[in-house]
């Protein structure tokens, strides 16, 4: 299909993927057929009856996730968006308002200057400038964001006219200032680099102190805003609402004399004993702040560490939006998450290929891709009900065809603003619920995208050659492993809710697009099959025990013919998607990593919540980089560092495999009969060989990344104890 604005064309692995899929089931189900035989007719003692159903379960699972999977490759589509015909089509004075929403929540696990760039790159799109405007919700109610924020607004008067006279593509000040091919523009460019590290220096220097030097600090209104901090009992979890208009555009102007976005400091108010929803509530002041002030009609959301790579990318997005043939009921254009500064071979499989670009691609030619959080341009009007019937907020001023009139500084506005943002404003109203984010999940990202999408919402899936942005990775084991755990809980809590994929998704959205969303929403039970088969063959083996057919055996075919379809086609995505094959053998450990470690404390600690124990928080990933764990990183070293429980899981696995390992070979040198042995030293010289960099960190390393000697002591003991009473009971 093709019109003025955009083009899309079927991927051509289409039809192979769908014959693919037809083959791979009859093969799964005659597997499937042949455990519950065997469980019928073979299983005499009780450690057969137990192998078998372990497996029988294990290999349910994998089937259950396999044809979830597969939803992602039965329609992959590729688009292509003319961001340079949009002013064909669209006078340029007709361009909608865009309300860009930026979160931050921790000054000292997200540093401002960081938050600040983000900002500066996002107001320095290709785009008439006053038609931005720019909400930084601010959850760690911290003055040392808001002055970074008042520096980043002078600094903006001379950022955003360079940028534009020298058609700048890395508008983020940082990336900017940190390549080097600056040819042209040198002059004035020193003299801005200049501005910017002295901004930098402010900030950083105001960070480290925890406190903003009084010289910094220029007139007394400022004086006024930053006492605010000061009164006592003011605390991240407890103080009172702040807005703080930085930037007005009607008002002022740049250096070259051109309007200027507007610019909002919002930190919206916190008391302990109301819940305030993490991000989506952050989320949804926004929402009611930026309608009273600006109500534009299109809002993208950004994550405060993913800055703009692409000027472009705004008009990229409106191609969507203003092709009627697109998709009538667009509620969101999706950019895919990418990252900077990824080692070579992606060691924590942080580039996350498949949940970026590859789901979604396949999504795309159904309904459309998910919502990942970030990178994402919004109907404003998708959040408030389905596309054809409106859910009306409760006050008029908040529809989303409400027209502003009003300077966004006029004083019942501001009242107005601080009044929607207290704690206590969202009692008996729909947000959260029919209006805006959606709470209850820990992934308010994926939940909403998912209830906008079970309205009848449509989305599209933009993924341009060029980032469109770029964002930070987690850089230890650790902060890795912790953020999946965090999305593997808020995963769970939409798997096992009234709203979960598999019935209700289904039924709204249509069985395909369930089984996408129930990809997601049952991840975490991946840690079954994934633990089982990271044991049971392995203490089998130690013990004598075989427990799966003989080479000669034709179901042994059939188990080949499974393990190197599913890795092969799953390599075959990564190569299709522009990835490597080391970037691939990282993720498909780091896959079994998620399986063994994140997953199970997800699955345990959800469940202790559903008890009424406890409740998880939203643990805010780290962006600060410390500069040797940057060099290990760099070298593709993995970090371990001080100790977690969720690391004794994998150690485990990894000391379990390498004496099964071990103890096979032996066994094979002594009889030299490979028939009953092989397919349980196989998987156990699999685990081995992903587990190198476990053994490289236990017993080779010396640096401060290695493996915690309690690390070690804790996994040897379970190791012990696994193969020590397995064998008790054989
Ligand atoms: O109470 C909170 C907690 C977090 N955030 C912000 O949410 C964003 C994402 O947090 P981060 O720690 O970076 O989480 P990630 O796991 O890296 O983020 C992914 O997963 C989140 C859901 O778990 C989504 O919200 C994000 O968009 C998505 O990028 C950041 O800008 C935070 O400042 C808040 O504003 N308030
Ligand atoms: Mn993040």
């Amino acid at each position: 299909m093709e019109t003025l604005l955009d083009t899309y064309k079927h991927m051509p692995c289409t039809t192979f993927n769908r014959i693919f899929a037809v083959i791979y089931t009859c093969a799964i189900l005659t597997l499937i057929y042949h455990h519950i035989l065997t469980l019928l007719h073979h299983s005499t003692t009780t450690t057969s009856v137990v192998t078998t159903t372990s497996l029988l379960i294990s290999d349910l699972i994998l089937t259950f996730m396999w044809a979830t999977t597969t939803s992602f490759r039965l329609r992959p589509i590729l688009r292509k968006a003319y961001p340079e015909n949009l002013e064909k089509v669209l006078h340029k004075q007709d361009f909608p308002a865009i309300d860009i929403f930026i979160c931050t929540a921790d000054p000292y696990k997200e540093p401002p200057i960081n938050v600040v760039n983000t900002a500066l790159s996002l107001m320095a799109y290709d785009y008439p400038p006053e038609k931005i405007s720019v909400y930084v919700s601010d959850d760690g109610g911290s003055e040392l964001t808001l002055f970074a924020f008042m520096e980043a607004a002078k600094f903006a008067k001379i950022w955003l006219p360079f940028c534009r006279d020298n058609n700048i593509m890395d508008r983020c000040p940082e990336a900017y200032f940190s390549t080097n091919h600056h040819d042209k523009v040198e002059l004035e460019d020193d003299e801005i680099k200049v501005a910017y590290e002295s901004m930098k220096m402010r900030i950083e220097n105001a960070v480290e102190r925890g406190t903003i030097c009084p010289e910094y600090i220029s007139d007394e209104s400022q004086h006024h805003i930053f006492n605010k901090y000061k009164t006592s009992g003011f605390s991240r979890f407890s103080h009172p609402a702040i807005i703080q208009v930085l930037k007005e555009s009607a008002k002022e102007r740049d250096k070259k004399g051109q309007l200027m976005p507007n610019l909002v400091y919002v930190s919206r108010e916190k008391n302990k004993n109301c819940p305030h929803h993490f991000k989506a509530g952050a989320l949804n002041s926004l929402l009611r702040v930026s309608g009273v002030m600006t109500n534009a009609p299109i809002v993208l959301t950004q994550d405060c560490d993913m800055y703009s790579n692409d000027p472009q990318t705004l008009k990229r997005a409106l191609c969507y939006f203003f092709d009627p043939l697109a998709r009538p009921k667009l509620g969101y254009v999706q950019f895919p998450q990418r990252y900077h500064g990824l080692n070579k071979d992606d060691i924590y499989g942080g580039e996350l290929l498949r949940l970026f670009v590859a789901n979604p691609v396949g999504m795309d030619g159904l309904q459309g891709p998910s919502y990942v959080g970030s990178g994402c341009f919004f109907h404003r009007r998708a959040f408030f009900g389905e596309p054809t019937t409106i859910v009306l907020p409760e006050i008029q001023e908040l529809r989303p065809d409400h027209k502003v009139t009003k300077p966004i500084t006029t004083q019942s506005i501001i009242e107005l603003a601080h009044h929607l943002i207290g704690c206590n404003y969202e009692n008996d109203t729909k947000w959260g619920f029919q209006l805006g984010f959606q709470y209850g999940s820990l992934v308010e990202d994926y939940y909403t995208g998912y209830r906008l999408q079970c309205e009848g919402w449509e989305s599209i899936f933009c993924h341009p050659s060029r980032p469109a942005f770029l964002g930070d990775i987690p850089i230890s084991l650790v902060d890795s492993i912790s953020q999946t755990k965090r999305w593997a809980i808020g995963l769970l809590e939409v798997g096992f809710s009234k709203y979960s994929p598999v019935v209700f998704g289904a039924r709204c959205m249509g069985f395909v697009m369930g089984l996408c969303y129930a990809h997601y929403a049952f991840w975490p039970i991946l840690t079954i099959p994934i633990t089982i088969y990271s044991f049971l063959p392995q203490i089998a083996l130690l013990n004598g025990v075989y427990i799966f057919p003989k080479v000669t055996d034709l179901r042994f075919l059939l188990y080949v013919f499974l393990f190197l379809g599913a890795y092969g086609q799953d390599c075959y995505d990564f190569i299709l998607f522009g990835s490597t094959y080391k970037r691939w053998w990282n993720d498909q450990r780091i896959w079994l990593i998620r399986g063994l470690s994140p997953y199970s404390f997800a699955l345990l600690e959800y469940i202790i919540k559903h008890l009424g124990i406890t409740t998880q928080g939203f643990n805010v990933t780290s962006k600060v980089q410390d500069d040797e764990q940057s060099k290990r990183y760099d070298q593709c070293l993995m970090e371990f560092g001080t100790h977690s429980p969720m690391f004794v899981p994998m150690t485990t696995a990894s000391i379990v495999n390498l004496l099964a390992f071990i103890i096979g070979m032996i066994r094979l040198l002594q009889t030299w009969s490979l028939e009953k042995l092989f397919m349980q030293l196989f998987i156990a010289s699999f685990g081995v060989l992903n587990s190198l960099p476990i053994y490289d960190a236990m017993f080779l390393r010396n640096d401060k990344g290695r493996m915690p000697t309690k690390t070690i002591v804790i996994s040897i003991f379970f190791a012990c104890v696994l193969c020590g009473g397995a064998s008790f009971i054989v």
